[in-house]
């Protein structure tokens, strides 16, 4: 049988939903079952044996079990997650998503269910706190099924529902999803596991759930290279007392040994240098050892270790790392991380926001979710926001394009500026849900009220009666009374007469001795035209209409007709039938 590497699992979920307690609780199942072997503490991950979880599993436990157990990452969040990132996707290789079943979806639930879906991360939901739906009786550490049992149907009820609601949720993202026991494929489905981070119901089918979907869908990823360089993931930079410059790291493939030769790239740069030392937390028992770690030799996959190394005061986190033992494997080690970075960062637009994010995890997710969401992307970059961004921007030439946008980083002085001078609107957020919801309401907005200024500015249906009794002057221009019987009549605008033939324009508009700018349906006015003679041209008891020019005619058709009252609809019919009578294709 091959040999399996230990799958990684990172913990996600809204703040206060159970990330930290359900971490805790795994990390304690060793008081439940104490023989079968304990829990190893690495730096930044905590590993549960396959032995530990099969005896919390107990007679649910399948066949065919050959991954040698969990790695959870043991900083929650999805900055870590985001952060975590090796060739080709993130570091970890599953994840669990941790829902308040009470409370449902909060915004960083949506947030971690977009990250999800960039990365193609296969998960679990852990529906949490079931303990405190109403009625419910808890069964200590027992399998959710069981416990389930024992509830009253209404409770029953009660939960059915909520997960009901958690599986229209996932679905609007589309994700299939349902409770873990009604699954036949895991591929497909996301599996809803009701959890208690508290009471520990439930715990044992999350675990025998993210096992399956190890053993079954990531062979190929788990696939160890003992012997092979390693690989690893920065997760913290950090100074140590007496140990200097220190980085927490995963190490997800290959041998680490003391004295290798490593690269670490991120969007800094290239770092080369050697391995000092590799350190694991001591255990508890010993307390009589000073030092909080445990000095060894070498270290295999999965594992998160220290690594004491020179010159890393400029690695962040998030660097991926591997062995280099060549000139030609630094090379090769320098060219993949241009690539990936050039991967995120390239595939831009000629026209489009500029988009700025802490670090390339991030800026993934945002490319993807931008892209998602429809606006194009002039520059994606790391790094915080400088004039050069607001120039980038300004030269959009549609509006709604002239933003800079940025996740978790700084504007530098002098930049806010600059960008009110060149009208560039800079978005800035650490929650990418929230940062996402704000562009695109106002871009909406905008286009919106661009659609507002479009129609505004078209000329409308009219249909007015001149009234004989109120002709004031009757040339140069005419001044007659008229009763507006349909739509609005506006300054400027042509007529015509019911028979297509033109009828001046209207040069003014006056009620009660006023200049108005717009008469409505029902109001009788006084107007000035322009190019007629009453008497000649007119009779002064017409009916005419306002004269539509065909592209306005044709939108008005197309898009406006039910934003018109039913006298103006009417009206514009008529127009209609007067322009195509002699062609019938005007305005079409
Ligand atoms: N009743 C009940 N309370 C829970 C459960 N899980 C977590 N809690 C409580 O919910 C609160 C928040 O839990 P945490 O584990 O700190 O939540 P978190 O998601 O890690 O929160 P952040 O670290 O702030 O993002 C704590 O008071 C927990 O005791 C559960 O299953 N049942």
């Amino acid at each position: 049988m091959k040999k399996l590497r230990t799958p990684i699992v990172a913990v996600l979920g809204h703040v206060d939903h159970g990330k930290t307690t359900l971490l805790d609780k795994i990390r304690n199942t060793r008081v439940i079952a104490k023989e079968a072997g304990g829990i190893t503490q690495h730096i930044g991950a905590t590993e549960v044996p396959i032995e530990l979880i099969k005896e919390i599993c107990k007679d649910l436990w399948p066949k065919n079990i050959t991954i040698p157990g969990l790695l959870f990452i043991d900083t929650p969040g999805h900055k870590a997650f985001t952060n975590l990132r090796k060739r080709g996707g993130a570091l970890a290789d599953l994840a669990i998503l941790v829902v308040d079943v009470n409370e449902g979806f909060k915004p960083q639930t949506e947030e971690a269910l977009m990250i999800l879906r960039t990365f193609k991360t296969p998960f679990v939901v852990a529906a949490n706190k079931i303990d405190k739906i109403p009625g419910w009786q808890s069964f200590e550490n027992q399998p959710f099924l069981k416990s389930f049992q024992q509830q009253d149907d209404v409770v029953k009820q009660r939960l059915e529902n909520k997960i009901y609601d958690l599986i229209g949720e996932l679905y609007k993202y589309g994700f299939s999803a349902d409770r873990f026991d009604r699954i036949r494929d895991f591929t497909r489905t996301v599996a809803i596991v009701p959890v208690s981070a508290l009471t520990g119901e439930g715990i044992p089918e999350l675990l025998l759930v993210l096992v399956g979907l190890a053993q079954r869908y990531l062979e190929k990823n788990l696939r160890l290279h003992v012997e092979g360089k390693a690989k690893g993931t920065v997760l913290e930079v950090k100074e140590e007392k007496g140990l200097g410059m220190t980085m927490d790291v995963i190490i997800y493939d290959g041998t680490l040994r003391v004295g290798d030769k490593i690269a670490i790239g991120g969007v800094n740069g290239v770092v080369v240098t050697h391995v000092r030392g590799i350190l694991k937390p001591r255990p508890a028992q010993e307390i009589r050892v000073e030092s909080k770690f445990k000095s060894v030799k070498e270290v295999t996959a999965a594992a998160g270790v220290k690594i004491v190394a020179p010159g890393i005061e400029n690695v962040v986190a998030g660097s991926e790392f591997e062995v280099v033992e060549s000139e030609e494997d630094v090379k090769k080690f320098e060219e993949r991380i241009r690539k990936e970075i050039e991967e995120v960062t390239i595939k831009t637009d000629e026209e489009g926001v500029v988009l700025k994010t802490d670090t390339l995890g991030s800026l993934e997710a945002l490319v993807n979710e931008l892209k998602e969401a429809g606006i194009p992307i002039k520059k994606a970059e790391v790094g915080d926001i400088d004039k050069r961004d607001v120039v980038e921007a300004a030269a959009n030439r549609d509006e709604i394009n002239r933003l800079v946008i940025g996740f978790n980083v700084k504007v530098l002085p002098g930049v806010e500026e600059e960008a009110a001078r060149y009208g560039v609107r800079i978005f800035l957020d650490n929650i990418i849900y929230s940062l996402l919801d704000n562009v695109t309401s106002w871009r909406e907005e905008q286009k919106r009220l661009r659609e507002k200024q479009k129609i505004e500015s078209l000329i409308k249906p009219c249909k007015i009666q001149l009234l004989k009794d109120f002709i004031f002057r009757r040339s140069k221009p005419a001044i007659v009374g008229v009763k507006v019987l349909a739509g609005e009549l506006r300054r400027d605008v042509k007529l015509i007469k019911p028979d297509g033939t033109p009828a001046g324009s209207v040069r003014s508009i006056q009620k009660a001795g006023e200049n108005i700018p717009v008469a409505t349906e029902g109001d009788e006015v006084a107007i000035a035209i322009d190019g007629v003679t009453i008497g000649r041209h007119l009779d002064g008891n017409e009916i005419l209409y306002v004269d539509i020019p065909e592209k306005h005619a044709k939108i008005i058709e197309r898009d406006l007709l039910d934003s018109l009252s039913e006298e103006a609809k009417k009206a514009f019919m008529e127009f209609l039938q007067i322009k195509r009578k002699e062609n019938p294709f005007w305005g079409r």
